[in-house]
C-alpha cells in the first residue's frame, strides 16, 4: 500500500470540513492510488518531476510529491490543499531533493519565500572584504564553510554571512528549510559548528552513494533521505489512518507529536544505563520528549511499568492528556505498579504506596520517631507557628514556618532523624544557615512539638508522606505486595524535594532506564534546590540540555531571560544553570504599561484583552496571569464590570469560552497565544510577606523563586506578551520593554 508522508507547508492548512475531505482523500490513496476519483496527475511546466495534484474535491487540490523507486508501492508527500489554480501554481515552483553534503531530504515550496535550489547552483565565491560585520563573519565563518561543510544553501549562506544581528538571522531562518534555519539560530548565537551538527544529527559523515542515474534511483535515494534525522523536522512517515487523521485534524498543534527535533527524537528513544537527566528552558519541548518516551519505552515492552509523574497533579493532568493525544493505543496502568503507563502526581504516588500498604508502623516510626501509627488526616498549615511558639529560645530567624519546614524537609526527613542526637549531628547540606550547638537544640525542640502534635492529631503533612513511603518500599525490599515500577519519567523536577527522590528511587530498583529526570533550575518555583546525587540517584555523566525554544518568541524570551538576572541557580547536579536559550520563533517585543491606579489598570487590561478578542484571538489562547488568588478575583471582578467575561482557573482542566485568570503558579507547565500579566508592582512581587523574618540565605532563596515565577509567566506566551502595573513596578521586571 502507498506510504503516506506529511510536509506540511504554509498555507496548506485549511478549515475543518476540508480537512475531513483531505482526509478521505489521503485514505484513499494509503489504500490503492489507482482509486478512481483521486486524479492524481502529473504538472506541466513544474521545476521537479515527481510533483502531482490530487483532486479532493471541485474546488480543492492537494499537492503531493511521488516517489516510486524500486520498491512496489509509491511513496506520497503530502504538503497541503489550495484551491485548484494555487495549487498548480505552488506545485510547478515546488521542489525535493536530497542536500548533496549531508544526505538530507529537503522540500523547498514556492510558499516558503525560500529559493528553490536543489543544490549548490552558482561557483562559490569568498565574501567581499568591503561587506559590512558579518555576525557569522565575526565567529569565523565563511561561504565555504557554511556551504561545504554544513550544507547551508549557497544563496542562503549568502544572506545569512550578511546578517549582522541575531534578529536578522531569525527572520532568515523563518523562510530556509527547517533543519537549515535551525543551524543558521544555532552559528549565530555562538553555538559551535561541531555542536550544530551534532545537534542535526550530521556528526556522522555520509556514504558515499554512486551518483543516482535513473528516476527510480533518484527516487529511492530521496526516500531514504527522508529517514535523516534532521529531514524529520519537515517529514514526517505516517503508520495508520489514526495517526493520519490527527496529524490533519490538529495542523500546527500535532506537531509536536511528528515533527520531532533530532535531540528530543533522541532522548526520546535512547537507552541509557542509569538515570538520565534532561534539563531545557522553558519551552524547549521537555514534556514533549517525556511524553515520547513513555510511549517508546510501553511500545517495546507493552508489559513494563512505568510512572511519569510530576510536582503538580494538575501538570499530571496535562501530560496524561497529551500521551491520549499522542497514542489513544497506548497500554496504560489502572494502577500504581500494575503494566502500562501510569500517569499521576508525585504526592498522589506516594500516597498511593501509603494506602496500599498493610502496616505502616514500622515505616512511620522509622522516619517520624515513636508516634502514633494512625493517619487520619492532614496536618494543619499552623502548625509550624503552634510548634514555633513553644520555644521560647528559638531566635527570630529560625521560628518562621519558611525556615522550619525547610529544615525538616532537607535535612530532617532525608536523613530519617528521630532523636536530638541525631540532628545535634547532622549534615546539613544545602542549607545556607550555620546552626551551632545551642540553635540546633532549639530548633529540634520544635520539630519536637510538631511531631507530637501531628501523632496526637493522627496527622501526616505533604513532605512527610513520600519519606514515609520511601521507608516503606525499602523495608519492603525484594518482597511481593508492594507496588515497583520499571520506568520513572519526571517532569518539573527542580520543584522535587529530597523526600520525593528517596521514594523514587525506591520505587524503581538502579538499572538501565531506571530515572529520566526533565528539570529547569530556573522555573524552580517550590521547595529548595536538591543535589541528586545524595539521594542515590547518580546521574554520572549522562546529562543533556535542550536550548530551542519551540514556544516563545525571541522577543518574549529575551525579556522573560532578563527576570532571572541578579539570582544564582543550580541544577539537579549542583552545577550553576546559564539561560543561554534560543528561539526560532519572532513576534513583537513585549509591552509594560505602568497605570496610575488599579482602575486605570483594570481598563488597560479590559481594553487590550477586548482587542486581542475582537482580532479573532481563541478566548481560551488568552491568559491572564497574576501573583495571587485574591488578585485573580480582583482581576476576574473587575474585566467583568467592564463588560470582559473571563474565567478564574483553580484546579482541573480548564473549560474553553472565555480568556483564563489564573495565579502564575496554576500557569505552571500551560500555554496562550496571548499573556497579560496584571499587578505586577513592587509590593506584590515579591510578595512582603514573604520576606518577613527570614535568614538572609532564605530570603536570597525567596527572591531567586519569586523571579523564577515571573519567568515562568513570561515564557507562557506564545505571541504576545503585556505587563501592567499600578503603582510603583516590581523591581524584578527587566527594564528593556517598550512602554
Ligand atoms: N518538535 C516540536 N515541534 C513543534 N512544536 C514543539 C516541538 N517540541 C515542542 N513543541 C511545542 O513547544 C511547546 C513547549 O513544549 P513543552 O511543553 O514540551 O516544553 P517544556 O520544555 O516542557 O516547557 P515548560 O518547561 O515551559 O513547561 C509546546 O507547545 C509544544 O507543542
Amino acid at each position: 500500500m502507498p506510504q503516506i508522508v506529511m510536509a506540511p507547508s504554509k498555507g496548506g492548512d485549511v478549515d475543518t470540513s476540508v480537512k475531513k475531505q483531505a482526509f478521505a482523500f489521503l485514505e484513499k490513496l494509503s489504500t490503492d492510488d489507482s482509486l478512481a476519483g483521486l486524479h492524481i496527475e502529473p504538472i506541466a511546466g513544474c521545476i521537479d518531476e515527481r510533483v502531482r495534484t490530487g483532486r479532493v474535491n471541485d474546488f480543492w487540490r492537494a499537492v503531493l510529491f511521488k516517489l516510486q523507486g524500486h520498491g512496489k508501492d509509491a511513496h506520497y508527500i503530502y504538503i497541503g490543499v489550495w484551491p485548484h489554480d494555487e495549487a498548480i501554481a505552488i506545485a510547478r515552483k515546488s521542489r525535493l531533493s536530497v542536500n548533496p553534503v549531508n544526505g538530507i531530504a529537503e522540500l523547498i515550496t514556492a510558499t516558503d519565500g525560500a529559493v528553490p535550489a536543489a543544490a549548490p547552483a552558482r561557483p562559490i565565491q569568498a565574501p567581499k572584504a568591503e561587506a559590512p560585520p558579518s555576525l557569522l563573519g565575526s565567529r569565523g565563518f565563511d561561504l565555504q564553510s557554511l556551504v561545504e561543510d554544513l550544507g547551508i544553501d549557497p544563496d542562503l549562506a549568502r544572506a545569512a554571512l550578511a546578517a549582522t544581528s541575531e534578529d536578522e538571522m531569525l527572520v532568515l531562518a523563518e523562510t530556509a528549510v527547517q533543519w537549515q534555519g535551525l543551524a543558521l539560530i544555532d552559528l549565530a548565537s555562538g553555538t559551535p559548528l561541531w555542536t550544530v551538527k551534532a545537534t542535526l544529527g550530521l556528526d556522522t559523515p555520509v556514504e558515499p552513494h554512486p551518483e543516482p542515474a535513473t528516476p527510480e534511483q533518484e527516487d529511492d535515494a530521496l526516500i531514504a533521505a527522508l529517514q535523516h534525522p534532521a529531514a524529520r523536522l519537515q517529514f514526517a512517515l505516517i503508520e495508520d489512518n489514526e495517526e493520519l487523521r490527527r496529524a490533519l485534524e490538529d495542523g500546527d498543534f500535532a506537531a509536536w507529536r511528528v515533527f520531532l527535533h533530532p535531540e528530543q527524537r533522541k532522548y526520546a528513544s535512547q537507552s541509557y544505563n542509569g538515570p538520565f537527566r534532561l534539563s531545557g528552558g522553558a519551552g524547549t519541548g521537555k514534556t514533549v520528549v517525556l511524553v515520547h518516551r513513555a510511549r517508546h519505552l510501553a511500545r517495546q515492552n507493552p508489559a513494563a511499568r512505568i510512572l511519569l509523574t510530576t510536582y503538580t497533579r494538575t501538570l499530571a493532568e496535562a501530560m496524561d492528556h497529551a500521551l491520549q493525544r499522542l497514542d489513544p493505543t497506548l497500554p496504560r496502568a489502572s494502577k500504581l505498579g500494575d503494566s502500562g503507563v501510569y500517569v499521576t502526581g508525585i504526592d498522589a504516588a506516594a500516597r498511593a504506596v501509603l494506602v496500599g500498604a498493610k502496616d505502616l508502623a514500622m515505616d512511620l516510626e522509622s522516619v517520624l520517631g515513636v508516634r502514633s501509627p494512625v493517619i487520619s488526616g492532614r496536618t494543619a498549615q499552623n502548625a509550624w507557628a503552634q510548634a514555633a511558639a513553644t520555644v521560647p529560645e528559638l531566635p527570630d530567624e529560625l521560628s518562621s514556618a519558611a525556615f522550619l519546614s525547610a529544615e525538616y524537609a532537607m535535612v530532617v526527613l532525608p536523613g530519617r532523624i528521630t532523636t536530638r542526637d541525631e540532628y545535634l549531628t547532622a549534615r546539613r547540606p544545602g542549607r545556607g544557615v550555620a546552626l551551632d550547638r545551642k540553635k540546633r537544640i532549639a530548633v529540634w525542640a520544635a520539630i519536637e512539638a510538631y511531631r507530637s502534635g501531628a501523632s496526637i492529631e493522627g496527622s501526616i503533612d505533604f513532605a512527610e508522606v513520600p519519606a514515609v513511603a520511601a521507608a516503606h518500599l525499602d523495608r519492603t525490599a525484594g518482597q511481593s505486595g508492594t507496588p515497583r515500577v520499571d520506568h520513572v519519567l519526571v517532569d518539573e523536577g527542580q520543584d522535587l524535594t529530597p523526600a520525593h527522590w528517596q521514594f523514587l528511587r525506591a520505587l524503581v530498583a538502579p538499572g538501565p532506564n531506571d530515572l529520566f529526570i526533565a528539570e529547569d533550575a530556573h522555573q524552580r518555583i517550590y521547595g529548595q534546590s536538591v543535589v541528586l546525587g545524595r539521594y542515590g540517584i547518580q546521574i554520572v555523566g549522562r546529562s543533556q540540555r535542550l536550548r530551542l525554544n519551540y514556544r516563545t518568541t525571541a522577543e518574549n524570551l529575551r525579556y522573560a531571560v532578563g527576570a532571572l538576572s541578579g539570582a544564582a541557580f543550580v541544577d539537579l547536579e549542583g552545577e550553576p544553570e546559564v539561560a543561554d536559550y534560543r528561539s526560532a520563533r519572532s513576534g513583537p517585543a513585549p509591552r509594560i504599561i505602568p497605570c496610575p491606579s488599579l482602575t486605570a489598570e483594570l481598563d488597560k487590561a479590559a481594553e487590550e484583552v477586548s482587542r486581542w478578542l475582537a482580532a479573532g484571538v481563541e478566548p481560551e489562547a488568552i491568559g491572564l496571569l497574576v501573583r495571587d488568588s485574591h488578585q485573580a478575583t480582583q482581576l476576574a471582578r473587575g474585566l467583568d464590570d467592564r463588560g470582559v467575561a473571563v474565567r478564574v482557573v483553580e484546579q482541573g482542566a480548564p473549560r474553553p469560552g472565555r480568556p483564563l485568570v489564573m495565579t502564575m503558579h496554576r500557569a505552571k507547565g500551560m500555554e496562550f497565544s496571548r499573556v497579560l500579566i496584571a499587578g505586577a508592582n513592587a509590593d506584590l512581587l515579591p510578595a512582603e510577606y514573604l520576606l518577613k523574618g527570614l535568614t538572609d540565605a532564605d530570603r536570597m532563596d525567596v527572591l531567586a523563586r519569586e523571579r523564577s515565577l515571573l519567568y515562568v509567566a513570561m515564557t507562557r506566551a506564545r505571541d504576545e506578551l503585556l505587563i501592567t502595573t499600578s503603582g510603583s513596578p516590581s523591581n524584578l521586571l527587566p527594564t528593556t520593554a517598550v512602554s
